[in-house]
């Protein structure tokens, strides 16, 4: 049975569609990224998914249970660290965390979990609406945590945090998953969900655009490393000739430079050897990767041109 299912989920606001019919599978023990630009869908998309906000059509199933009807169910094996959450200003930190085991009927120490979160014991006892923003989402963090939850939806984890605290959230993400959770982590930062991340969905203007691994996402896109070569003459061959050439793409020339895309970053050494049998030297090159980020921004770009699919009555 999978964590997280739905079917042509579809919630619209009026004339805006928030999630337009996506079919989403999160296998147990997945750490899944749900990206996306801002207001792409995603917090509306987990809404639906701990029915606090109802589907204007399609459905969803966390652990098989549907939304509709068995939110008690899921509620009860979801940890959630929401997108926007509201602490109890006169409570301490501890308090919040006390208050939660309770709720949640669990046996958790609320030491440990301050220590996992990185709150120190003098924090935990200071009012909640003094804390600074990261402070705070480190002990909504830790409240998430509490019981074991089978599933922990995690969203903009890392919204005030400092690269500590966003570290130590990935390190709770990993020992969650190792002891046997499944993680669903949305951000509209493809570096924050790199690291830890198995797959990412892709999300724009409501639409599930991609579902796929890191790595399945750098050969859709076809773009990997680019390679820039100094020549000190023109060798005799065209710009044609190293572009049939397997792995190479998209040459230019500027002068002595020539700069290419190359899917296998391997293919260099042959793009060097091949210049250098027309007779130039290679005096100089270099070659970049092309970041994740650019890439994310690239798939999102492309759907953006896609034209919109025509509505037959
Ligand atoms: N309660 C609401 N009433 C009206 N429109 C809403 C409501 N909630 C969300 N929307 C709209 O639905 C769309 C998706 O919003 P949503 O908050 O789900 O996006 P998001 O991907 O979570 O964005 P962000 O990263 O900024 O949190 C937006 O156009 C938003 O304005």
């Amino acid at each position: 049975m999978a964590a997280i299912e739905t079917d042509a989920l579809t919630r619209r606001y009026g004339e805006v569609v928030a999630v337009d019919s996506v079919d989403l599978t999160v296998e147990q023990g997945e750490v899944f990224g749900f990206l996306g630009p801002n207001g792409a869908g995603k917090s509306t998309l987990i809404n639906m998914l701990l029915d606090y906000t109802p589907p204007t059509s399609g459905e969803a199933r966390v652990f098989g249970h549907r939304t509709r009807g068995e939110a008690v169910a899921i509620r009860e094996r979801v940890g959630v660290l929401p997108d926007a959450y509201k602490l109890y200003e006169r409570l301490s930190g501890r308090r919040h965390l006390e208050f939660v085991v309770q709720a949640r009927q669990a046996d958790d120490d609320p030491d440990d979990i301050l220590d996992r979160v990185g709150l120190d014991p003098e924090d935990a006892e200071r009012n909640a609406g003094d804390y600074s923003k990261g402070m705070a989402q480190r002990l909504v963090l830790g409240m998430a945590l509490i019981g074991e939850p089978d599933l922990l939806i995690l969203d903009e984890p890392s919204t005030g945090l400092d690269p500590n605290g966003i570290r130590l959230m990935r390190d709770i993400i990993r020992e969650e998953v190792d002891r046997g959770a499944t993680v669903f982590f949305s951000s509209h930062i493809l570096g924050q969900v790199e690291a830890v991340c198995d797959r990412v969905g892709i999300m724009n203007e409501g639409r599930l655009i991609e579902v796929a691994t890191l790595d399945e996402i750098r050969d859709t896109i076809g773009v990997g490393t680019t390679l820039h070569v100094t020549v000190d003459q023109q060798p005799d061959l065209t710009l044609s000739d190293l572009e049939a050439m397997d792995d190479v793409s998209n040459v230019r020339a500027d002068g002595p430079e020539l700069t290419m895309n190359l899917s296998d970053s391997t293919a260099k050494a042959k793009v060097i050897n091949r210049l250098e049998e027309g007779g130039a030297t290679v005096v100089d090159f270099e070659t970049a990767e092309s970041s994740l980020e650019e890439l994310f921004a690239e798939l999102i770009d492309e759907d953006a041109d896609e034209p919109e699919p025509e509505v037959s009555a």
